[in-house]
């Protein structure tokens, strides 16, 4: 496997980025949050969902059973997963060998920045991220495209951030939302289907993803924030608060 920054400033040499590790449920804000908090911070943003959307998308072009951890390990072999890390997160797939050369684009290339959102794909990611030996290789790409990015700092948002990935993040944030409050904010995203639906949706996700790793609960160390009654702008406001008061605090710690 291998990743790419697209628009990376890697400078060999160059200091670790700060990292601001991200964590909750779906709906809570995550994505959205994280992208204006990192925007105002100057940092960028490392979107991990992206990647089991994108492999869980990939897996279903080629027809492969999402269920099959071993399937999905020769997929890994030969999958090519690029993202941005700054603005909007676009994000490419390439197999160009192997199981993926059934698929003729798949060997060029495709932009799934938008196919990976689709319900479709929602409905069966819990399916790809089950599987310990994919989230252990996932886990390691993540590490290395935000050790090389070159950038300041790096807002990483997902499930298991604050516990496996990053944590040792000198931020680690828990951001959640009550499932009403949650489901009424996605539903906005997805019309042709009610709150009610959405919230099905949304919890029987969440329930599946809970069997593999504790997104509810704040790791010891963790911050919780709960946007139920705070608007877009108070949730960012919040995220940035926490940030700028921890580097305030590792500035005093030098003096
Ligand atoms: N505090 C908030 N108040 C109002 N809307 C919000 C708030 N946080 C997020 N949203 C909106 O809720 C929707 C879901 O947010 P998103 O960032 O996609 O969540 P996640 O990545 O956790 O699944 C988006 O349309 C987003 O703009
Ligand atoms: N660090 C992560 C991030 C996502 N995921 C999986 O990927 C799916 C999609 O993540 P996402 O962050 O895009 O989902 P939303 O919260 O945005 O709806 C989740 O439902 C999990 O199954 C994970 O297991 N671990």
């Amino acid at each position: 496997m291998e990743d790419a920054v697209m628009n990376a400033e890697h400078e060999p040499g160059a200091p670790a980025p700060i990292l601001v590790a991200i964590d909750g449920p779906a709906g809570s804000g995550k994505s959205s949050v994280s992208r204006t908090a990192a925007e105002a911070l100057g940092f960028g943003i490392l979107d991990t969902g992206a990647a089991y959307r994108a492999l869980a998308w990939t897996a279903q072009r080629i027809g492969l059973d999402l269920d099959d951890a071993a399937a999905m390990e020769v997929l890994l072999d030969n999958w090519v997963y690029r993202i941005t890390l700054r603005g909007t997160q676009q994000v490419t797939v390439a197999v160009p060998g192997g199981v993926g050369a059934a698929v003729p684009e798949l060997a060029e290339g495709v932009d799934v920045t938008a196919a990976i959102r689709e319900h479709s794909v929602s409905g069966q990611v819990s399916r790809v991220s089950k599987h310990p030996a994919v989230r252990e290789r996932l886990n390691e790409m993540f590490r290395r495209t935000v050790a090389e990015s070159g950038l300041p700092g790096v807002v990483i948002e997902g499930r298991d951030i604050t516990t496996v990935v990053a944590p040792d993040a000198p931020v680690r944030i828990l951001l959640t939302a009550s499932p009403e409050v949650r489901a009424q904010r996605r539903a906005g995203e997805l019309p042709g289907l009610t709150p009610e639906q959405v919230l099905a949706d949304l919890t029987a996700r969440d329930a599946k993803d809970a069997l593999v790793v504790d997104f509810i609960n704040p790791a010891p160390g963790v911050t919780l924030v709960d946007t139920s009654d705070l608007n877009f702008e108070q949730s960012v406001q919040a995220v940035v608060d926490i940030v700028r008061a921890a580097q305030g605090a590792a500035e005093e710690s030098k003096k």
